[in-house]
């Protein structure tokens, strides 16, 4: 066990120091909390933060909870109906003891529900992650994260021996990508394509493409969010640029679409490689949270100088703060970039600092249907 040696012993300063010093002292006191939850009127208050701390100590099992339903396809197998808890139980190898025992924690946590003895169906949250294929995707891939947040400590002391998920994202090892195979960036491709309906959704209704001539998507994946834009605006001429290998899936994913004559796409690195001239909008869309601010100064002012005048950058990511009650998205990517190895959540505020940095102006945070989803930000070159 390590503890903090405390050398300086001055009294807090500022009037609220004072203030959240005696509230800490409270609610750190047992006697208090033993007071206040035998009050009637403090009762609800210390049952609500018991609940809360308890969910901070559970979480993990909840979220385990949920990674075996959807490793065992649970939803998908409930979509048609209830069934039996023995026959999940045979259908996952497993008894059916240990089946209701599943079923019980995922109905607890509204993922299942209970309909009848010992059978079950779809709950509220089990049918909403249905209507989102990404979440399922999201699900999957934890296990690299959650594998080396298996000793927290040693991995923000950079100590982690496996470092799963930087190798997840290998370009968070290698930014030239010039060692990236097709192998190594293709399940973070198809992860992102998964959960890019319900970005490009809401990053399209925050601000639709159809007074614009001709898009360019930096780090546009496999062309998914191009794809989207399509459906929205026939009339856009659409550019992808990526790192060569993603690009080469883009080509592809695209000529199945049947977008091959609408779509040029730029294989490079945009740290070490021209961005492509002629578009009236660019987009990052969940790029810029991966990488440091230098970088992220670099990127925007690139991308503002291939922007004709009054040329629009189109910003969509989760941001921090701009969601009442979205806190879990902020210590989310606080520590799942910090395992990935580069990048911050930035609120939108600074990333509107970023953006007049690199030289944009009249930056517009837009509000967008599912915060917690994606934030939206547009500026003008
Ligand atoms: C029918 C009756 C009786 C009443 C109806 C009541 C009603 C109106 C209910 C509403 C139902 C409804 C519409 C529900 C909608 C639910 C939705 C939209 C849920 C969405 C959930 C989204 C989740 C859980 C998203 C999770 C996202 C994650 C975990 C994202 C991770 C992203 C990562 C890891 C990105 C990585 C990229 C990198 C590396 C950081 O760049
Ligand atoms: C988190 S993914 C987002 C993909 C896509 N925009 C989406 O939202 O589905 C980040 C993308 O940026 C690309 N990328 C990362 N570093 C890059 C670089 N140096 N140059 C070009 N693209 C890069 C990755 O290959 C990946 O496709």
């Amino acid at each position: 066990m390590s503890t903090v040696v405390r050398h300086d012993t001055s009294p807090p300063i500022s009037l609220s120091d004072r203030w959240r010093g005696w509230r800490d002292a409270l609610l750190a006191s047992a006697s208090f909390q033993r007071w206040a939850a035998a009050f009637p009127l403090t009762r609800p208050i210390a049952r609500r933060r018991a609940a809360e701390l308890f969910d901070l100590c559970a979480g993990f099992v909840y979220s385990q909870t949920l990674a075996a339903c959807v490793q065992l396809d649970l939803f998908e197998t409930l979509r048609a109906g209830p069934c039996e808890v023995a026959a999940l139980a045979s259908h996952a190898a497993m008894s059916p003891d240990a089946m209701l025992s599943l079923c019980e924690a995922a109905s607890a946590l509204q993922l299942l529900e209970h309909r009848g003895m010992a059978r079950f169906g779809l709950g509220p949250l089990g049918a909403a992650l249905l209507g989102n294929p990404g979440i399922a995707a999201m699900v999957r891939h934890h296990a690299a994260l959650y594998a080396d947040l298996g000793d927290p400590v040693a991995l923000l002391r950079g100590q982690g021996r496996e470092r799963r998920l930087a190798h997840y994202w290998p370009y968070a090892l290698d930014q030239s990508g010039a060692t990236l195979t097709r192998d190594s960036v293709a399940s973070y491709t198809a992860l992102m394509a998964a959960s890019q309906p319900m970005i490009a959704d809401i990053v399209l209704a925050a601000y639709p493409l159809s007074g614009h001539r001709c898009l360019l998507d930096v780090g546009g994946g496999d062309g998914s969010f191009l794809a989207a834009a399509a459906r929205q605006a026939p009339q856009l001429a659409l550019g992808l640029f990526d790192l060569p290998e993603v690009a080469a899936i883009a080509r592809e994913r695209l000529a199945t679409a049947g977008l091959a004559d609408r779509v040029t796409i730029a294989p490079g690195s945009f740290y070490t490689d021209p961005l492509p001239t002629g578009a009236d909008v660019i987009s990052l869309i969940r790029v810029v949270h991966d990488h440091d601010d230098d970088a992220v100064t670099q990127l925007l002012t690139k991308v503002r100088t291939v922007l004709p005048e009054n040329g629009v950058l189109l910003l969509g990511e989760p941001m921090r703060d701009t969601a009442k009650g979205a806190d879990g998205v902020s210590a989310y990517f606080e520590i799942y970039l910090r395992a990935m190895g580069q990048g911050r959540p930035r609120s939108a505020q600074r990333l509107r600092e970023l953006l007049n940095l690199a030289g944009f102006s009249q930056v517009r945070v837009l509000r967008t249907r599912i915060p917690l989803i994606a934030g939206v930000i547009v500026a003008k070159s």
